[in-house]
Order: C-alpha cells, then structure tokens, then sequence
C-alpha cells in the first residue's frame, strides 16, 4: 500500500523539490529542476525506481512531523518501539549557491536508537540504474547527463542487490549526517558541506522570507504556510511557478486523469501575482510579470497557455510505461499535451495581471503595453472562436461561458489601461467590443428558465468557474443572475461539502473525453467562499473557508482535489492553484466585502458603464 498523497512533505530550493513520507522515505525528487528526470520515482512505481529511507531499524513509530516554524525545514521524529528512543530526522533542500544539495540530519534525543538508510538511486523517472561507485563514506552514481554524490558520516554497503544500506546507532545529543548532490557529468566533484551549518542557514533564509508577508489576519499562519510553499514551487532563476511538483499523481485513484503539472500556467500564475501582491510579495510578483512577458512575447496567435519554466513551448506528452501509477494509476505521463490547447482565457488573464501590477504601482514598461495592443488586436478578431476552456477539456472546443468572460475581461482592462493610466488606444472601439462580449454572454450562456449561466452556450451544464464571474468584474455579486448561478452550483455541483469542477453525467465524457469521475476540486470551492462573502453572506463563506483548511494536512498542504469518499488528498501535489486560492479567500475574508483588490472589480460593468 503506498502512502496517501497527504503523507507527504515538501522541501525544495526554489528549483526543484522532493517529497518526503511519514515514513522518512523520500519517494520523488526530479533533479536539476522541476522538470527534470526523477532520482526517486517510488511515488509513482516501487521500490524499484529509487526512494531514499531513513527511520528506526526495529519497529518504531511516528510520534510528529512539523516544519520549523516559517521554514520549509522538516523535522519528522520517531519513536522506537517502547519510545524508550526517540530520533528526529532533519530535511531540507539549501537554497543554491552552484548545484542542487539535499540534506538531512538524524538527532538522537532519547536514549539509542538503531536507524537504518537505503539509497536507491536511479535516473530519467526510476528508468535507469546508474553506475554506483563507493570511496570511502562517498559514493557516486553516474549515468549519462547525470552525476550524483551522496556522502554521509557513515559508510554504506553496496552488497544487498546493489541496493546501497547503512544502519548506525544514535545516542541522545548524537548527530549523524548526510547529503545528496546532483551535478552535471563535466563538473568537477562537489566539496563536502556543513550540514548543520546548511540546516541554520536554510532556516534562516526561509524566515526572512516569510517576514515580509504583509498579511497579519486571523489566518496569518495559515497564510503563511501556503505562501512558503507558492514560492518553493516558483523557479528563482526565472520567476515562474509550477502548477505543482509532481506528475501524474492522480484526479482518481486507479483511474486515468494523471497529468503533469510542473509547468507554468498562464491562468495559474495570474492567480499567483494577486497573490504575491495581496500579501506583500512585490519582488516575486514583478519577477514572475517579467517572464510572462518574455514567455508570451511575439505573435500572439502563437501565445500558449502554458510554458516550461524557462518560457519553453514544446513539452510533448509521453507516456512512462515502466512506472505503475500511484496506486496503478496509469498512464504515468511527462510532459503536456494541453500546451498545444488554445484557451481563450488566457488572453483576458495576461490583460488583467497587467492592469493588477499597474493598481499597485509596479507599471510594465511600454514595450509591455505594445504586447498588449497587439494581443487586443489578435483578441478583436478571435474571441468569437470556439476553445478549450479553463479545464482544459480534450474534447471538441466549444464556447465556453468563462472563455468568453475572460475575453470581455481582456477588454475591460485595456478601456482602463487607456482611461485610469493614460495610454494610447482606440478605447471606444474596445468598450464596443466589451459590450458586445457582454451582450453575447448574457444572450447565449445564461439559461434564463432556470436563472444561471451556464458551461457553454447552449448547454445545461452547470460549471464552477462560472463563480469567477464576480471577481473578474463582469457582474456583482448581488445581481440576480450571479445569485442564481451560485445557487444553482451549490445545489448540482457540491459533494459532501465540496465543489466540482462540472456537471459529471453521462454527458460529460462529450465535453471532456474522458471517463467520468474524479475528486471535488478545491480551488473552485474557495472561489465559491468567495461568492457568498461578496454576497454580505460573511459567515457562510467563513464556515466553508475553515472546512477548507480542515482538508490540509498535518503540515499544512493541499493538492488540487479531495476525494469525499474515501476522505483523501487526490491528484498533483501541493497545488499552487488550491494555496493561491486559500491565500486569497483569507484576505478576502480579512476585507469581508471588499474583493475589490483581488481582482479588478470596480463595481461598474459594461451594462451600466458605457
Ligand atoms: O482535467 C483535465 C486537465 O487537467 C489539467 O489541467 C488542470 O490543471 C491546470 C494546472 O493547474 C489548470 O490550469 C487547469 O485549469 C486544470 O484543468 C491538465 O494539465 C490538463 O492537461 C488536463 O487536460
């Protein structure tokens, strides 16, 4: 039985990041970055494809896990099996100075405990066994492009199926140490370090940095932790954010939706800048604004909705077939074929992180705004087509209602870029076509008989990014036809307590070719909180926000879904999408009726604006 999703850690450098089990077995870690093989693929097959295990070697047992307070340092400690021994072991990934380092430390603290490790090292996703070579308490695994380093206070043995092993004996106040390097083959090899001396530093870096959340509200530690663990997911060198650092971990046990999730999304990361912002984090959100830029620049037909962390367009799907699957679900996948999706959306959510970074006084430069009206021409003239939508879906485009709100978004904050910040644009041709986006929407995603929007036009499908409607702008909360839709997805969309993306019918499988059936998605169910605070109803949004934060796990994580049956974390994992929304919903909550800042609400919309 593997563990559950919400058994795990994470500690990563702002490059990548490895998950680590209540167990003390590091089961995924992709090196050099996110999106690079993985050295521990356990997560996603068995044994087989590499994990790193430290714990007890007789029977023993969990007794806590926690981070450092305002860290991503885990400390995990075990008891033996009458407690009579207790150690903790330390993890963190230091953030970089030449080469990605992990580093872990056992601590006796009661009596002396017998601890047993197992490196097993492979690259490309488990896929490859690399030559393992030891010197002394060093050893080293090289194949192809990569070169790794463990070395340790102790010596591993290399006889048990080539399966390296150690077991050391630790007394109270007694520290034994250990660090996996990664290098590239042509690097010369890596000095040893100070692992405690790494450990404080580690600390101290991420405390510093979680000083500066401006957030000081009832949730403050909540906040906090979801902010930590958004900008672990961001990738320094570049400034964007992965949508998670797994792949594949999936929306169902044992069924087929298992995606990779360690690209940046356009739409994601627009949520991640308000978030930044919302919280004090203007250094991130400026660096993630630039390499959108730089990532979207140049034809806008050939915009995509999704890049690498460098700005990369090409991330081609492949299926690895020698992993089984978390909890056998197949297929394991690298790579995503939804880069190739057009979305609509994307165009109004480029425009609107734009207009939210020139609100808070961090104005692009005018070659930003040159992108701007070249994508508003391109938006002129495709707005009307069919696409994939915000879910992606792989079935034929249609017109999905929330595509075209996020056109008539892109609009909206171009007539502003023009009329609050003094650029040049044809803003009377832009409110025409604002209100004829307006218009179209009213006409054809709004099912007058039973008083809600709905999926896409035509359809009666109810969808829960159709609660974005508000904060983007396009409606008030109070209007009737919002408190209609809102009505109308609580009463379909809401399972035990949580929210589905969509209606899940027979239908379904049309819209989305997929099989039915996958978990209630925790990002539309903090949008819905934000509905009913937006709506004056302050305590209902408030009692679903804190059952929200039940669903995190003991060291404060969420992934994209919950299951209700089975009462477990389900697809990637943690979710920036679930941390930006909970960090959101907080501050929202902080403003009770005042969104008015998490996007760009300004209580006018084309009806009765222009
Ligand atoms: O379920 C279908 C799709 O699921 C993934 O997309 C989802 O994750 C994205 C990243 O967080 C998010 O932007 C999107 O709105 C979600 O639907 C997957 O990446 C897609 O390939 C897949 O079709």
């Amino acid at each position: 039985m593997p563990l559950r999703i919400e058994d795990y850690a994470l500690i990563g450098d702002t490059q990548t990041a490895a998950l680590v089990g209540t167990d003390g077995s590091i089961d995924w870690l992709c090196l050099p970055r996110f999106d690079s093989g993985a050295c521990f693929a356990e997560l996603l097959g068995d044994s087989s494809n590499g994990y790193w295990s430290m714990a007890p070697a007789g029977p023993h047992r969990l007794l806590e896990r926690r981070y450092r307070p305002d860290t991503l340092v885990l400390e995990t400690e075990f008891g033996d099996g009458d407690d009579d021994g207790i150690v903790r072991v330390t993890d963190c990934m230091p953030v970089r100075d030449e080469h990605p380092d992990l580093v872990r430390r056992v601590e006796g603290l009661q009596g002396r405990v017998r601890v047993r490790s197992e490196a097993v090292v492979r690259t490309d996703y488990g896929g490859i066994v690399p030559w393992t070579r030891r010197f002394g308490r060093r050893l080293q695994f090289v194949a192809g492009p990569d070169t790794l380093y463990l070395d340790a206070d102790v010596e591993f043995d290399l006889s048990e199926h080539g399966r390296p092993w150690t077991e050391f004996t630790v007394g109270e106040g007694e520290t034994v140490d250990f660090r996996l390097a990664w290098i590239a083959p042509h690097a010369s090899s890596p000095a040893r370090v100070d692992v405690g001396e790494a450990i404080q530093r580690t600390s101290n870096w991420w405390r510093e940095w979680a000083q500066r959340c401006s957030y000081d509200g009832e949730y403050r530690h909540q906040v906090v932790r979801s902010l930590i663990t958004l900008k672990a997911l961001t990738y320094s060198p570049s400034g964007a954010t992965v949508a998670a650092p797994t792949t594949s971990l999936p929306e169902q046990l044992g069924g087929v939706r298992n995606w990779d999730y360690r690209f940046c999304w356009i739409r994601d990361a627009t949520f991640t800048l308000l978030a930044l912002l919302n919280s004090g984090y203007e250094e991130e959100a400026v660096a993630w604004r630039e390499w959108a830029l730089r990532a979207a620049a140049g034809e806008p037909a050939q915009m995509r909705i999704m890049y690498g962390i460098e700005g990369e367009r090409r991330l081609p799907e492949v299926e690895l077939d020698w992993l089984a699957g978390y909890a056998d679900s197949r297929p394991v996948r690298a790579g995503n074929q939804a880069a190739r999706h057009w979305q609509l959306d994307v165009y109004g959510e480029l425009m609107d992180a734009l207009h939210q970074a020139r609100l808070r006084g961090i104005p692009p430069d005018q070659s930003a705004w040159k992108l701007q009206r070249a994508l508003m021409e391109f938006l002129e003239r495709s707005w009307r087509d069919p696409d994939n939508g915000i879910w992606e879906v792989r079935g034929p485009r249609r017109q999905f209602t929330h595509s075209k709100v996020m056109a008539w978004t892109a609009a909206d904050r171009a007539i502003k870029a023009v009329e609050e910040f003094g650029l040049d644009g044809p803003v009377d041709r832009w409110k025409q076509l604002r209100q004829e986006i307006f218009d179209d929407v009213c006409e054809h995603g709004f099912d007058s008989r039973r008083g809600t929007f709905t999926q896409y036009y035509g359809s009666s499908a109810l969808d829960a990014s159709l609660l974005l409607l508000t904060t983007v702008g396009f409606l008030p909360a109070d209007d009737e036809r919002m408190t209609g839709t809102v009505k109308a997805i609580r009463n379909e969309l809401m399972q035990d307590g949580f929210l589905q993306r969509y209606t899940m019918d027979g239908n379904s499988k049309e819209v989305d070719a997929l099989p039915p059936g996958e978990g209630a998605f925790l990002p539309c169910t903090f949008w819905l909180a934000d509905n009913l605070i937006m709506q004056g109803r302050v305590d209902e949004g408030r009692e679903l926000f804190e059952r929200l934060l039940e669903r995190r796990n003991d060291v404060g994580l969420l992934s994209e879904e919950f299951d209700p049956a089975a009462g477990r974390l389900v697809g990637n994992y943690p979710q920036a999408l679930s941390h930006i929304a909970l960090v959101n919903t907080a501050i929202h909550l902080e403003r009770e009726h005042g969104p008015i800042e998490q996007r760009a609400w300004t209580g006018q919309t084309a009806e009765d604006g222009d």
